[in-house]
């Protein structure tokens, strides 16, 4: 019986670079994995999952309004597919979480999530949310804080380097605007 994992952390964690592990690892065994990423993280190009250590591979984009479980039976009309891999899947809405359910549990093939799970102000993303809620399994990555503790939280940072407190959840960025800290730095850096 398949399953759906979620693979969670802050920034710079290795995401991608699991995902890309993975995919790597269903090929060489002669399998066929699918990866998606999200249409509006376009950092590393468009229909791409990269990683900070140089792998990348081709992905298929998902946009808000996607039905992911027709777009999975669609795609496997043209060959088996072995295993789904979300990249990002942080943007996911409430109901592409439970359309990857679906996935697993009638077209019996696993989902593999990787996100983040929450945003700059602490709080949950609707598809870390549901994943949080809907995974067989939950796996958290860890990345550290320049103090050695866990980093689980994410500072976005301003044009000077301050934390900012407020603003839109969605801003894509990378080491620019985002730095993994643990809980106690992140309190520090927002004053709190
Ligand atoms: N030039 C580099 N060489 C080796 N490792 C690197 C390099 N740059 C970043 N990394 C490491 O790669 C990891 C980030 O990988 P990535 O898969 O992009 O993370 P995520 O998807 O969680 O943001 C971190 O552990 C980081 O320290
Ligand atoms: C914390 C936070 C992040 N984002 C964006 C920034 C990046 O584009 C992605 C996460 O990328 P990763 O390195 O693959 O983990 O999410 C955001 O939009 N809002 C936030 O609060
Ligand atoms: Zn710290």
């Amino acid at each position: 019986m398949a399953q759906m994992y979620f693979y969670y952390s802050a920034m710079n964690a290795g995401k991608s670079t699991t995902l890309l592990q993975s995919s790597f690892n269903y090929r060489e065994r002669g399998m066929t994995p699918i990866i998606f990423t999200a249409a509006i993280d376009d950092r590393f190009g468009k229909g791409k999952v990269s990683s900070r250590i140089g792998l990348q591979e081709d992905a298929e984009l998902f946009n808000s309004t996607d039905d992911l479980y027709q777009k999975l039976i669609q795609l496997s009309g043209a060959g088996k597919i072995d295993c789904v891999l979300i990249d990002e899947s942080q943007f996911l809405t409430k109901e592409q979480v439970y359309q990857l359910t679906e996935v697993v549990d009638k077209l019996d093939i696993p989902v593999l999530c990787y996100g983040l799970r929450t945003d700059f102000l602490g709080e949950l993303f609707e598809g870390s949310r549901y994943l949080l809620s809907w995974a067989d399994k939950l796996v958290e990555l860890k990345t550290i804080c320049h103090c050695g503790r866990k980093a689980n939280m994410v500072i976005r940072q301003d044009a000077a380097g301050n934390a900012i407190a407020g603003g839109n959840q969605v801003e894509i960025g990378g080491n620019d605007r985002y730095v993994s800290v643990c809980r106690a730095h992140y309190k520090e850096a927002l004053g709190l």
